[in-house]
């Protein structure tokens, strides 16, 4: 196996076969800049750059990486990005002595991960989330609706999605605060305005589009994973009490648009090939512009962890698998863009909530409690059946190869009460 000079213990997220794109600030100073993330490092692809250690690379010499965010290089096309993959892996490889024997490059270009400030990687224009788990989509739909009409007559024909909203997707670590609004309890005469009383949160993953596609000019589905920069953790932060007054007829809106959460790693998609397995099985047969030849899904495991302000540690409550999926992303993207809409690089595409058949792999509080009837069971005694003030929610992903791991780290958040000021 492949290995770096840089140590990697085994049960890193971030070994050579990664090498995940993020921008940093170091704690010390310093402006934003891209790096990738080896072992329990940082490498300042700015510094590298700027010594010419990138050429002759179509990325290198347009300072790509001294920018406070991926967008410029996510402009770039699949084999740009292929290529300063290629390139940066050698450079960290073992036997390539380049940036391994020069000590004094090698002290400017690495960061301790503890020793630097992640930011939100891209500039998202625009979000858009998808309802892709058919599981997640039976249970909200018998739990909102009822049994009978649990998948709506179109979810089996097509990706359903609705467009999010890009302004309040912030980095992990960032707070959550609880979200003021309008609900209707079951025994309310009228509805009441006040703080969310069922706050949630939902398991997915982000695919962050980087070559775009022009306006009126749709992308087939087997050239959609062409336009895929990279994947990301996302807690698609719900408030559940305020979705179900506000949704009908149109879909989410404030119940949903308070905060989104993302990991800082962006993992390159193609790092994501050898995990790449089919997903269930499409029954009725899609249109033909759905239709993917080959394998469309990935195996990524994914946990969800909960933390209540009187746990020592975090206590896992879920544990899901992106392969669950039944629409994949390149069939998200085909019908995103079959009507003739553009994709621009940085928008960010999102799964939906990732939930599996057993009841421990469901994606959110809605489904494990059962919208309240099942409430969790935490340790010290601590029972959840919504998140309380102060829980801490954090969300983690690999894919598991033989002795490594590529993982996305993580997405963490922890719920403010309402009134406590922004940031
Ligand atoms: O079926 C409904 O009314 C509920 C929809 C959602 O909760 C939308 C959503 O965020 C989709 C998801 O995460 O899977
Ligand atoms: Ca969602
Ligand atoms: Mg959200």
């Amino acid at each position: 196996m492949v290995r770096s000079f840089i140590h990697v213990e085994p049960d890193s997220h971030f070994p050579l076969q990664n090498l995940p794109y993020g921008v940093f600030r170091p704690r010390s100073g310093g402006d934003p800049r891209v790096g990738v993330a080896i072992g329990d490092q940082v490498l300042d692809l700015a510094v590298l750059d700027a010594v010419g250690y990138l050429d002759p690379a179509e990325a290198a010499g347009q300072g790509l990486f001294s920018k406070p965010s991926l967008n410029a290089l996510m402009a770039l096309r699949r084999p740009a990005w292929s290529e300063l993959r290629q390139t940066i892996r050698r450079l960290l490889d073992a036997e390539e002595p380049a940036l391994r024997d020069n000590a004094v490059l090698r002290q400017a270009a690495f960061h301790k991960q503890a020793e630097v400030e992640l930011l939100l990687p891209v500039e998202i224009g625009d979000y858009t989330d998808f309802y892709a788990s058919r599981d997640h989509a039976t249970n909200v739909g018998s739990l909102f609706r009822g049994k009978e009409q649990a998948l709506m007559p179109n979810w089996l024909h097509l990706p359903v999605g609705y467009h999010g909203r890009a302004s309040s997707i912030v980095i992990s670590g960032t707070d959550v605060q609880r979200p003021l609004g309008q609900m209707k309890p079951p025994d309310a005469a009228a509805p009441l305005f006040g703080p969310c009383r069922q706050l949630d949160f939902e398991l997915e993953v982000g695919c962050l589009i980087g070559t775009g596609n022009a306006l009126g000019a749709p992308i087939s589905v087997d050239d959609a994973e062409e336009y895929i920069f990279g994947l990301v953790l996302v807690n698609d932060w719900s408030a559940r009490d305020i979705q179900a007054w506000e949704y009908q007829p149109l879909g989410p809106f404030l119940g949903k648009n308070f905060a989104t959460s993302i990991s800082p790693w962006v993992v390159p998609f193609e790092a994501l090939e050898p995990f790449r397995v089919a997903g269930p099985a499409q029954e009725p047969k899609p249109l033909p512009y759905l239709e993917q030849s080959g394998k469309g899904a990935f195996d990524i495991r994914l946990e969800v962890q909960l933390q209540a302000e009187s746990m020592k540690e975090a206590e896992c409550i879920a544990e899901s698998n992106f392969r669950y999926l039944y629409w994949t992303m390149a069939q998200q993207i085909a019908h995103h863009t079959i009507g003739g809409c553009n994709l621009r690089p940085g928008d960010l595409l999102a799964s939906g909530t990732v939930s599996g058949a057993e009841k421990g792999t469901r994606g959110c509080l809605l489904e494990l409690t059962w919208r309240g009837s099942d409430p969790l069971k935490l340790a010290g005694g601590e029972e959840r059946v919504w998140l309380e003030d102060s829980d801490r929610v954090t969300m983690t992903g690999w894919c598991q190869g033989d002795g490594y791991r590529i993982g996305f780290g993580e997405v963490t958040g922890r719920v403010r009460p309402v009134g406590q000021g922004g940031g």
